[in-house]
């Protein structure tokens, strides 16, 4: 007993280096990522964005205390108010307008990923829906501090994403991952062998979902 955080990555540590170390990733920091790879990634992620909103409204349903509520409010607000605007906006600048948002067809990797944190959340408890939700929170910050320290990551106007690393690298993306990192730390520091390997299982799924939805970045799949 007596776990964290650091002992769910160190249980999945070869789904955890792939998704963080991801192909995508990896040209996306160098700043050859095909355009059209980040264009149908971009469009996903705004369906991607809508099914995370939900699942704050899922984990203000599940909070058995006030202090819970507030959190998974304060998690919706950010993704409604700021988050989706954001994303609006950064695909308008991609090209993508309001309209084609509107109009997307999901695909299977966004469909798997987005339900199957749904369906976590509905059978478990609020510490299970917080742990399929942590490869996506504490993972996008992980990814962006991996790649400042790559040294073929290029930084600047040179490299077409560099907005992007900018947003997960930034001071109040990480202050949130923190958070994250310290309720998660703070609810498994008393779970049983048994529970702490049921939470395995939800983060390894959710971690190789997200390797999922790199890859359909560069395949463009549907
Ligand atoms: C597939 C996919 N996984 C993770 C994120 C990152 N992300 C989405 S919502 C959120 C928290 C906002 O409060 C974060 C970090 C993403 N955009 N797309």
């Amino acid at each position: 007993m007596g776990y964290r955080f650091t002992d769910l990555t160190a249980a999945c540590q070869d789904d955890w280096r792939a998704y963080i170390e991801h192909d995508f990733v990896r040209q996306l920091g160098q700043g050859h990522l095909a355009d059209d790879a980040f264009r149908h990634y971009l469009k996903q992620d705004y369906l991607f964005l809508i099914h995370f909103a939900r699942a704050y409204a899922l984990a203000a349903y599940k909070s058995p205390t006030l202090a819970d509520l507030r959190q998974a409010h304060e998690g919706l607000k950010a993704i409604v108010d700021v988050e989706l605007e954001l994303h609006v906006g950064y695909c308008r600048e991609w090209g993508i307008s309001e309209q084609q948002l509107a109009e997307l067809p999901e695909a299977r990797a966004t469909l798997a990923y987005t339900r199957y944190v749904l369906d976590t959340g509905n059978r478990g408890d609020l510490l299970d829906l917080h742990v399929a939700l942590a490869p996506c929170l504490v993972g996008y910050g992980e990814i962006a501090n991996w790649l400042n320290a790559q040294p073929d990551t290029l930084r600047g106007d040179a490299n077409p994403y560099d907005a992007w690393i900018a947003m997960y690298e930034g001071e109040e993306f990480q202050a949130a991952m923190h958070a994250e990192l310290a309720w998660i730390d703070a609810r498994l520091a008393d779970v049983t062998p048994a529970r702490f390997d049921a939470l395995t299982r939800i983060f390894r799924d959710a971690t190789r979902l997200e390797i999922d939805f790199w890859q359909m970045g560069l395949d463009g799949s549907d």
